[in-house]
């Protein structure tokens, strides 16, 4: 087990600013995620959260300032940089034909994890995610909350440092909402992972160590969630960030 949080950034993002055309959609986003810590980055339509997300799993290039991860230029030294990183997609990508092992395996393969190494790696994780009893089925058998577990499997088999959720729960019910959340918390705490969750849905946000809220390709507030809502002085984290966020009643945030 290690220590909850260490001081070396896993991620750290500093001045970050990308334009298409005349919208500026980051405009000098700094940002760090510390190992062991889980970061909620909250925003509403718009804010500019998949743009971030682009120029983190290396999709595109920011206009200016840097990426890093595990102080690897996501710019210069994008294969070490990557090699560090575990991202589950806002998009399903799982082949819902291939069986839950079979997928597995080729995604630990383009990792070249030796099958001595992957095999009782993903033998531990499908047990610890109560996945084994569904290994050997096609994951279009699946359940929508399993086939998300499955996309956080395959983004932890290669043990990266830093795991980036991109809006992972969208279309679950809120019980396996609560499971994803649980699963990825648990790896934080024993494994030292750095989280970075995009979300709207604020319950999720609250379960974070830190909350940056990403508003009009801005960083508007970054600390704890009990910070944000003092900072606001509003009842509910959701309460203080309709109103960092300018009061609009956003019908994508759910309390
Ligand atoms: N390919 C693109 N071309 C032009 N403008 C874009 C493009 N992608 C994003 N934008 C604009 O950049 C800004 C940030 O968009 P982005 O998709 O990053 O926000 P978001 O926080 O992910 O929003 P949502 O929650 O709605 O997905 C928006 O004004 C958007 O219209």
């Amino acid at each position: 087990m290690r220590s909850d949080v260490d001081a070396a950034p896993v991620l750290a993002c500093s001045e970050v600013s990308k334009r298409y055309g005349r919208t500026l959609a980051l405009d000098g986003v700094s940002l760090q995620v510390r190992s062991g810590e889980m970061v909620a980055l909250l925003g509403p339509n718009g804010a500019g959260k998949t743009t971030l997300f682009q120029l983190l799993t290396g999709l595109f290039v920011a206009d200016s300032g840097s990426v890093e991860v595990l102080g690897a230029d996501m710019r210069r030294d994008p294969v070490r940089a990557l090699a560090q990183l575990g991202v589950v997609f806002q998009q399903p990508a799982l082949d819902l034909n291939l069986s839950v092992r079979a997928s597995l395996k080729f995604h630990a393969d383009l990792h070249g994890l030796p099958g001595a190494v992957s095999r009782p790696r993903i033998a531990a994780l499908l047990e610890r995610f109560g996945l084994t009893p569904v290994a050997a089925q096609p994951a279009r058998e699946l359940s929508g909350g399993n086939r998300r577990k499955v996309e956080l499997l395959r983004a932890l088999l290669h043990e990266p440092r830093l795991l980036l959720m991109d809006e992972a729960t969208v279309g679950l019910d809120p019980a396996s909402r609560a499971q994803l959340v649980d699963e990825v918390l648990r790896a934080r705490a024993e494994r030292g992972l750095g989280v970075l969750w995009a979300t709207h849905l604020v319950d999720e946000a609250e379960r974070a160590q830190r909350v940056i809220v990403l508003h009009k390709g801005k960083v508007r507030f970054d600390g704890p969630p009990a910070d944000l809502r003092e900072a606001q002085g509003a009842p509910t984290l959701q309460e203080a960030f309709l109103q960092l966020t300018g009061g609009q009643k956003n019908e994508r945030v759910a309390a």
